[in-house]
């Protein structure tokens, strides 16, 4: 099997992390797309983020209708920042007969050098990036290149969680940037201050 392990912060989801799930998952000829909500995005351990309940709900109602999408809240029950490394091992650990590839936007694909213990990740999974407007992704370490698959033009958009908080912090409309279920659970919770 071959499973696609989309990692994210999701606050909010948006159509932007589906459209890039649905463009890997048909390029790589994915059997499966686990997304996996991040308790404490280890880049992100300085700001304030969603709820993790809040979080999660809207990629479960994102998701609920595609049958190769699933939900995971593995990282929700560690301690701690949310490595992907040992997220990784505990998936390879669990499915030893699975094919693992990350799914990693531009803006990340530059980062990954920094992550923890990325040799360690590279040699159980390898990578799907994802080219992601405005983002240039020039010079990368060789064992990062050895082990990413790049899909430079993907139909993608240049929606982000930043551009929905802030919307709806305005009083802006968020609607269509994110599934109508989501739209309906940010209102409905009053999230971002909508
Ligand atoms: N519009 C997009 N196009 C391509 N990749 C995206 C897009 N939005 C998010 N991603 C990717 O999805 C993953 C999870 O991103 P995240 O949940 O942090 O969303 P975000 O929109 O980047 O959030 P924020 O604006 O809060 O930083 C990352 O790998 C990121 O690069
Ligand atoms: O493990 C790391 O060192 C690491 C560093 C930065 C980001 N990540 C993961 O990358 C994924 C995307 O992060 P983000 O903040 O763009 O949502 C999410 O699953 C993070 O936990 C992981």
């Amino acid at each position: 099997m071959r499973v696609g392990i989309f990692g994210g912060t999701f606050d909010p989801i948006h159509l932007g992390h589906l459209i890039l799930a649905e463009q890997a998952r048909e390029v790589a000829a994915l059997d499966q797309v686990w997304f996996i909500p991040a308790a404490e995005p280890p880049h992100k351990l300085d700001k304030r983020i969603s709820a993790s309940n809040h979080r999660v709900n809207m990629v479960r109602l994102a998701i609920q209708h595609h049958p190769c999408f699933q939900l995971s809240t593995m990282e929700l029950e560690r301690e701690g920042p949310s490595y992907t490394h040992d997220t990784v091992r505990m998936l390879s650990e669990a499915h030893p007969d699975a094919q693992f590839y990350l799914l990693v936007g531009a803006d990340m694909v530059k980062d990954l050098p920094n992550w923890y213990k990325i040799k360690e990740i590279l040699q159980s999974v390898q990578v799907i990036g994802l080219g992601r407007p405005g983002v240039e992704v020039e010079s990368l370490p060789v064992y990062v290149k050895n082990r990413l698959h790049w899909i430079p033009d993907p139909t993608l958009t240049n929606i982000s969680s930043t551009m929905i908080r802030q919307r709806l912090s305005q009083g802006k409309s968020a609607r269509y940037l994110v599934p109508d279920a989501v739209y309906q659970y940010m209102k409905e919770h009053g999230l971002y201050g909508s």
